[in-house]
């Protein structure tokens, strides 16, 4: 199995891949957050710095760029291409609605024949690897057998499909009856993604579905870091591992944001998923929520490193 890790936008920016790969090194792709150029520009500073090769050396890194509109796309690609990269990603899955409302991410699937002149466009003038990133729908998952003819018409890289509807967000349950109509009718190589959160999960979606070769794991990552090697060879959580890897972006994050507002926030928005690693850390959570400067921050981090040993999401029989 190939294992990648899902764009998420605001948390997987360079320093949190730089951060995986030195300690953990078991991912085969790194997808980067959505890219969104416009008309005057292909990136923005944060866009730039984040796809910037001195920023992403060693990894198989992918840059995301989320657009309807060709030129852009190709523009981006183009400048993207120039820096090294052997592949861009368009991002077909974004549900959100200020996205959506401008034809963006999954809101440009309710719109197959402009969908359809965008791919026609970026596959025709583009000479390096394409792979799409989609959810099946906007609101009805038979949208699905509509838009795989669309996307069987193009040599993507690989299509990673995320079985769900734009108006899901993240709720219910990945369509996996879709899914696997998908691995039957796409001529493009096709990775899942969705809701593999532990070893179970993976088991699960393995034993059902042994044909796929890859698998991209999101919110599963932010919450155990080294969730692909645990289900690969089943070892238990390292703590001290998760500790330098905790402290790698804080430290990291200290070095490029100005004050400790900004890396606290960062770092709390991280515990909200890393939390679940520790049994019976409530007390610990709420500690590390209301701090208000790094040092006290730190301090909490501490205790709950002390004080708790860390456990398999989803239990510790592996
Ligand atoms: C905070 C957050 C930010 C995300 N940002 C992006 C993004 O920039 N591009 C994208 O294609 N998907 C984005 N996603 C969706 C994930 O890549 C992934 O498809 C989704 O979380 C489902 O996978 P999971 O169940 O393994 O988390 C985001 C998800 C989250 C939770």
């Amino acid at each position: 199995m190939r294992f990648y890790l899902a764009p998420m936008e605001g948390i997987t920016g360079y320093i949190y891949r730089n951060a995986l790969y030195s300690c953990y090194n078991n991912i085969d792709k790194y997808f980067t957050p959505f890219i969104m150029p416009n008309r005057n520009r292909c990136f923005n500073s944060r866009e730039l710095k984040d796809v910037l090769p001195e920023n992403n050396r060693g990894m198989y890194t992918v840059p995301q760029i989320l657009s309807n509109n060709a030129e852009d796309f190709v523009k981006t690609a183009l400048e993207l291409q120039s820096m090294g990269y052997e592949e861009v990603n368009l991002n077909l899955g974004c549900p959100s609605r200020t996205v959506v409302t401008k034809m963006r991410g999954a809101g440009f699937l309710g719109e197959q024949k402009l969908l359809e002149k965008f791919l026609d466009e970026i596959f025709d003038t583009l000479d390096l690897k394409l792979s799409v990133k989609t959810r099946i729908g906007m609101e009805d998952a038979e949208e699905f057998y509509e838009l795989i003819e669309i996307y069987n018409k193009y040599p993507m890289e690989e299509l990673i499909i995320h079985p769900r509807l734009q108006t899901d967000y993240y709720k219910n349950k990945p369509n996996l009856d879709v899914f696997a109509d998908a691995l039957s009718l796409s001529r493009n190589r096709v990775c899942y993604n969705g809701d593999i959160f532990t070893k179970k999960d993976y088991e699960a979606f393995t034993a059902r579905f042994p044909q796929v070769e890859t698998v991209m794991l999101g919110r599963g990552m932010l919450t155990d870091p080294d969730l692909a090697g645990h289900i690969t060879k089943g070892t238990l959580p390292d703590k001290e591992k998760f500790r330098e890897f905790h402290n790698i972006l804080c430290t990291e994050y200290e070095k490029v944001m100005s004050g400790d507002r900004n890396v606290l926030f960062k770092m709390k928005e991280l515990w909200f998923y890393m939390i679940h690693m520790f049994p019976d850390s409530a007390k610990y959570a709420k500690k590390i929520k209301k701090a208000q400067h790094l040092n006290e921050y730190r301090a909490a981090v501490d205790a709950l490193f002390c004080d708790r040993e860390l456990r398999m999401p989803g239990g510790n029989e592996g």
